[in-house]
């Protein structure tokens, strides 16, 4: 998450709210190598699926925390554009890209969700594709930033995915070339606002508990409200916990498709948005995520190797691609044919 100033300008995360004390990695430790640190990191994606990557401390770290101060920035003159004019860049299913108003998408409590969202195609914004859409204009001039963004997002997640390889005894190298930055894929970035609450409703859910499809998703968070689900806790209210902003610092999660791969030996988790505890509330909450999928025709395949479970007598093999893997359980969620649930990972 950003630095202190931007946490300055809100309402301070009450200390009477249930947390979640998600381990703190630092890029800069795992940058040097350092075991005790590289073993958190396993551990936290295995047990939890979600971590804190501590980006002070490092150039690498230092310069995206300044680039995610942008879509900060950005984030918050789309949402000053208001709904009537943003409502003419609406997403057209079946791409999903642009503008997402409130209530389009029900939560699991069956009321709508309560957040806007603004998504941009890193195909689109980095030139790996000729699909180009029609965007307001505060993003057309904030290209630059976006491409920025991306690309000194997607290299950290390369550090944290050559630890995993590490970790898994797998060839070196063999996540990050799963999705190099210059070829097709579905990877997003989401710009995500919902508006300061007027009535102390903190049950709501502004967006619906679910797990991410991609490979892993890096998210800054100023405001509370992004809850996670432990492992082995039935989905039902008092089970939830927060994940506490912490500056200098983003929220990492594996998504679905890093499950696959390692045969269920790391973890991704549900987790969902709710009305930003306390004073919080009372201020709009902002968040950008950086979503990584693999290249499309990248294989599902569960890898081979190392500590990666083979398949057992009777286990089909996955012959889809990312694409076609994605789409399917898109589609499967929307129908209400397949629940978002928790999968893979280790309970201890
Ligand atoms: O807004 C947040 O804190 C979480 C967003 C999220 O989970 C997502 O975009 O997939
Ligand atoms: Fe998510």
């Amino acid at each position: 998450m950003p630095t202190q100033e931007y946490f300055d300008r809100i309402p301070p995360f009450p200390s009477d709210q249930p947390v979640v004390s998600l381990s703190k990695i630092s890029l800069e430790r795992l940058k040097n190598n350092m075991t005790e640190e590289v073993e958190k990191l396993f551990e936290a994606c295995q047990k939890w699926g979600f971590f804190l990557l501590d980006l002070t401390g490092s150039e690498q770290g230092a310069t995206l925390l300044q680039d995610a101060e942008e879509m900060f920035d950005l984030t918050i003159r789309l949402s000053t554009l208001g709904h009537e004019t943003l409502k003419s860049y609406t997403y057209k299913p079946p791409d999903f890209m642009r503008y997402k108003g409130i209530g389009s998408i029900k939560t699991d409590n069956g009321d709508a969700d309560h957040i806007r969202a603004y998504s941009l195609s890193q195909d689109e914004v980095l030139g790996n594709s000729s699909h180009s859409r029609l965007h307001p204009d505060v993003v057309n001039t904030s290209k630059e930033q976006l491409r920025r963004f991306i690309e000194h997002a997607h290299s950290v997640l390369d550090e944290v995915l050559a630890k995993l390889d590490s970790c898994l005894e797998i060839e070196p190298h063999t996540l990050e070339a799963l999705g190099p930055l210059n070829q097709e894929s579905d990877s997003i970035v989401r710009l995500l606002w919902s508006p300061a609450q007027t009535d102390a409703n903190y049950d709501r859910i502004s967006f619906g508990g679910h797990t991410d499809l991609g490979t892993m998703t890096l998210l800054f968070n100023i405001a509370g409200g992004l809850q996670v689900l432990p492992a082995g806790c039935e989905n039902i209210k008092e089970k939830w916990r927060y994940i506490k902003p912490e500056p200098g610092c983003a929220v990492v999660n594996v998504g679905d498709t890093l499950v696959e791969w390692t045969g269920g030996v790391l973890r991704s988790s549900l987790h969902r948005v709710v009305t930003a505890p306390g004073d919080q509330a009372k201020v709009q909450r902002e968040s950008v995520a950086y979503l990584v999928r693999a290249k499309r025709t990248a294989s599902l395949q569960r890898l081979k190797g190392g500590i990666i479970p083979p398949l057992l007598p009777g286990e089909k093999e996955e012959t889809r691609t990312v694409d076609e893997w994605s789409e399917w359980r898109s589609r499967q969620i929307a129908l209400g044919q397949l629940k978002p649930e928790s999968r893979g990972g280790c309970n201890e």
